[in-house]
């Protein structure tokens, strides 16, 4: 149990469909019989070797197939597909804002089509592939909730729900079906399935969300937190006041390039003290650079649940330059705008969940500026994927048993960023 296979890299995707069967990156499918079964797809589909998660071959189930830039979702279970493709339906349309706001954190969805899988045509749900545009696509499926059935299970179901993922599920509000992670450190693939999942607790969640972000034997890669982050709490914003829809066994997908943190480690192992415009906005919040001097904006980099570690300069001259720099530099340079808004957090304790806003959009911000200016630079999102077990909003009401898991999830993240460089 636990780790579920290494292959070693690199691994190079190959378009024939056999290929993809055989190739040892995909652990899941039982290699004997039914990979040759699982052939009897259309030439141009192949298995989704990046499933991390998720319904597998088996007797009437699928895994996802890949398609040119997407991935089709085989619907097996009617009333599970027939759910999920309306999900998809409303939120395409987007008549309102909550579902308007809720389409950019989803794939993007394409409709569904009926591919003919072992001589049986089956509906499938078309979606953007997430992993297409990264070469060594790191992915990571957390289920969100402590509760995840529906409600419509049957008894059986909630018992069956409830044995799995307890400790997980009843510490953190989330579990960790699977992920595999391109490491770094020996240049191999490392897959883990819903076994090793389903050992984790409070204290080893941590450590799986190091292993999956290369950060065991080094710091987490603060751009690459910053990056998860700043689609987190996007998410979280939206999922504190949305009171449409309450999901239950869904996941978010958190997905990076290992070949992106590779590079920057490479060139940069302390990408931090770069001051080119394209690494400066990932520096640390605690410099700032004016005229080539290195100014303390008083952010020692630490957020706790009371608010971020504020340093404020000690020397009365750095205490003067850091004023005069913020009375001054009221341009729109995004860099100038984070300063002021660290030290608007001066009174953060009075105002803490404003502030916090304030500051998460401020991170949010910078990534925004970076995506105008370079898309190309962003390298790891967060989606939320699964809507079989969507349903409307039960009284209104805010779905907290979904908004707690993300709140944990934020929670380990922040201090994730504490300890990165
Ligand atoms: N749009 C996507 N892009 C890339 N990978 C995806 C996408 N959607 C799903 N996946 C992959 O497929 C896996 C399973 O997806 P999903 O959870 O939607 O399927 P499922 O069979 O309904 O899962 P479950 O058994 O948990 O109900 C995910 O863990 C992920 O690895
Ligand atoms: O059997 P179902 O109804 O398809 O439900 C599956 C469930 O069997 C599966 O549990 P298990 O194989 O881990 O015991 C769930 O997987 P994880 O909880 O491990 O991710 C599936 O999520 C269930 O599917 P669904 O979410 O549609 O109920």
């Amino acid at each position: 149990m636990g780790k579920s296979e290494v292959v070693p890299m690199p691994i190079h995707k190959q378009d024939s469909l056999y290929a993809g069967c055989k190739g040892a990156a995909f652990s899941l499918v039982d290699p004997v019989e039914e990979d040759e079964e699982y052939l009897e797809i259309p030439a141009d589909m192949q298995l989704f070797e990046n499933q991390v998660a998720g319904h597998m071959i088996k007797g009437k189930q699928y895994g996802m197939i890949k398609h040119k830039g997407t991935v089709l979702k085989p619907i097996t279970k009617p009333k599970c597909g027939q759910r999920e493709v309306e999900f998809y339906e409303e939120v395409s349309k987007a008549s309102d804002e909550t579902r308007r706001e809720l389409k950019d954190f989803v794939p993007k969805y394409f409709g569904t089509v009926k591919v003919p899988i072992k001589g049986t045509e089956i509906d499938c749900i078309v979606l953007e592939d997430l992993t297409k545009h990264y070469k060594e696509p790191c992915v990571m499926d957390i289920k969100i909730g402590r509760r995840t059935w529906d409600p419509t299970a049957t008894y059986e179901k909630i018992v069956n729900e409830e044995a799995k993922y307890q400790d997980s599920k009843r510490d953190l509000a989330f579990c960790i079906p699977g992920f595999q992670v391109y490491q770094i450190y020996n240049n191999q693939l490392a897959k883990f399935d819903k076994n090793y999942g389903k050992t984790l607790n409070k204290d080893t969640v941590p450590l799986a969300l190091k292993t999956f972000l290369n950060a065991e034997t080094s710091p987490p890669c603060r751009s690459l937190i910053v990056q998860f982050l700043a689609s987190l709490w996007r998410i979280q914003m939206w999922a504190r006041k949305q009171r449409t829809y309450h999901f239950y066994s869904s996941s978010l997908l958190l997905v990076y390039d290992a070949r992106r943190l590779r590079e920057l480690r490479k060139t940069d192992p302390k990408p931090i003290l770069k001051l080119q415009r394209s690494t400066s906005l990932y520096r640390p919040l605690s410099l700032a650079v004016l005229n080539n001097e290195k100014i303390s904006t008083g952010f020692s980099g630490q957020l706790t649940k009371e608010g971020p570690i504020l340093r404020t300069p000690t020397s009365p001259t750095k205490l003067k330059q850091f004023d005069d720099y913020v009375a001054k530099n009221r341009s729109n340079n995004v860099w100038q705008k984070s300063i002021r808004t660290l030290k608007r957090t001066h009174s953060f304790q009075n105002d803490y969940d404003k502030d916090m806003q304030s500051k998460r959009q401020d991170y949010t911000y910078i990534l925004d500026e970076l995506c105008t200016e370079q898309k190309s630079e962003l390298w790891a999102t967060v989606k939320m994927i699964d809507f079989a077990h969507a349903f409307p909003a039960e009284k209104y009401q805010i779905d907290n048993n979904y908004l707690e898991g993300i709140n944990n999830l934020i929670r380990l993240f922040e201090e994730l960023l504490v300890e990165s460089e």
